[in-house]
C-alpha cells in the first residue's frame, strides 16, 4: 500500500483451485487495483467464492501464486489484519451478542471505526443485545455488512453479501458502502448478481466464466464496447457483418443487434446514413450476452457475427 495509492492491490499468478475433479480456477492471472471498487461477476458456479477465499488466505491454491499488497497472504501477520473477508454466511460469532461481536472484530482490526460501525447499526435497524444466530436472512447480511464496512480494511471482499437484504436495504448499502469509500478510499471487490443495482458503484470489472478470466477491464471502456444497433433487418446485417455480435432480436422487418467493438466516426457516419439507431448496451445485457454458453465457442475462437440474423 502506498501514499498515493490506498488499499492493497491483488496479483494471481498462474493461480488454479481443484477441489478432486472440480476445476474452481484454471490458471487465473488477474490484477485488482488498489484503491478501486472492482466488481466480481460471474455466473454460478465459475469461482467467485473461490478467488475471495484464496484472496482473505482461508485457503491456500493448489497451484500458482496469489499476491496481496505484494506478499503471499497466507499465514501473514501483516496482510491478515488488512484483509476482511465477508460471505453471505457470515463468519460471525454467532452465539455472542451483536455487540460483543463488534468488540471482537474492533480489536481484530485496527482500522475499525466503532462510530460508523453503531451508525450502520441503527441504520439497518439491528439490536447490539441481540445475537446473530437469532437473525433473520437478511438481518443477518446486513451485520455482515456492518462489519465489512465498519472494518475499513484495505482490502473488503464483500461476497453476495446482499443476499437477503430487501431492496430499501440494498439501496441502504450501497449509498453507505459508496460515501464511506470516497471518505475512506481503499480497495473494495463487490461479488454480485445483481448487476444493474451494482453498476453505478464499480470501477472495474472481472467477469469470470467456469474459472477463467473472460474480461477484466474498467467499467466505463467495457460499457463503451457494447453498442446496440436497431434498424430495418437488411441495413443492420449488412452493418454487423465481420464484426463480434452479442445477441439479436427481431421483431418484423426491425432487428436489434448487440454488437462488441469500440464504432469509428466512420462506422457511426456510416450506420447514420444506412438509417440505423445505435444506442448503449447496459453491463447486466453485456454480462448475459458474453456469459451465454451458447456464444462460448465463438469468443474462444474469436469467431464475428454472421450476416444473416436469425
Ligand atoms: N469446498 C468445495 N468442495 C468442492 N467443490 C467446491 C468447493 N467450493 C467450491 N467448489 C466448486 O467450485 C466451483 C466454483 O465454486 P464457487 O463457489 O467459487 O463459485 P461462485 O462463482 O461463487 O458460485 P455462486 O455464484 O453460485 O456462489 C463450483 O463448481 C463449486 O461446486
Amino acid at each position: 500500500m502506498t501514499a498515493t495509492s490506498p488499499g492493497y492491490g491483488v496479483s494471481l499468478r498462474g493461480v488454479t483451485q481443484r477441489f478432486g475433479d472440480v476445476v474452481a480456477l484454471d490458471d487465473v492471472d488477474l490484477e485488482i487495483r488498489p484503491g478501486t471498487i472492482t466488481g466480481l461477476l460471474g455466473r454460478n458456479g465459475s469461482g467467485k467464492t473461490t478467488l475471495g477465499a484464496l484472496v482473505a488466505a482461508f485457503r491456500r491454491p493448489t497451484s500458482g501464486q496469489v499476491l496481496v499488497d505484494g506478499e503471499d497472504p497466507w499465514e501473514n501477520e501483516r496482510t491478515a489484519p488488512g484483509v476482511c473477508l465477508v460471505r453471505e454466511s457470515g463468519d460471525v460469532l454467532d452465539d455472542d451478542r451483536l455487540r460483543d461481536n463488534l468488540e471482537f472484530f474492533a480489536g481484530a482490526r485496527p482500522t475499525f471505526d466503532r462510530a460508523f460501525a453503531a451508525e450502520l447499526m441503527d441504520l439497518f435497524e439491528l439490536d447490539p443485545k441481540s445475537k446473530p444466530s437469532k437473525l433473520s436472512r437478511g438481518k443477518k447480511s446486513a451485520f455482515g455488512i456492518t462489519i465489512g464496512l465498519a472494518g475499513r480494511a484495505p482490502l473488503t471482499v464483500l461476497d453476495e453479501v446482499h443476499l437477503g437484504l430487501d431492496a430499501p436495504s440494498r439501496y441502504a448499502f450501497y449509498d453507505a458502502l459508496l460515501a464511506d469509500y470516497l471518505a475512506h478510499p481503499r480497495t473494495i471487490v463487490l461479488s454480485s448478481h445483481l448487476i444493474e443495482e451494482i453498476e453505478r458503484l464499480i470501477e472495474d470489472v472481472v467477469v469470470l466464466d467456469r474459472g477463467s478470466v473472460l474480461i477484466r477491464q474498467d467499467a466505463d471502456s467495457l460499457r463503451a464496447e457494447g453498442v446496440s444497433v436497431t434498424g430495418p433487418v437488411d441495413a443492420v446485417e449488412a452493418f454487423v457483418a465481420g464484426r463480434t455480435v452479442l445477441g439479436t432480436q427481431r421483431l418484423g422487418r426491425t432487428a436489434q443487434v448487440t454488437v462488441r467493438g469500440v464504432l469509428t466516426d466512420a462506422d457511426v457516419a456510416q450506420a447514420r446514413t444506412a438509417g440505423l439507431e445505435l444506442g448503449p448496451v447496459p453491463l447486466q445485457d453485456l454480462f448475459v450476452h458474453l456469459t451465454d454458453p451458447r456464444r462460448r465457442g465463438d469468443l474462444a475462437s474469436g469467431r464475428t457475427g454472421s450476416a444473416v440474423l436469425p
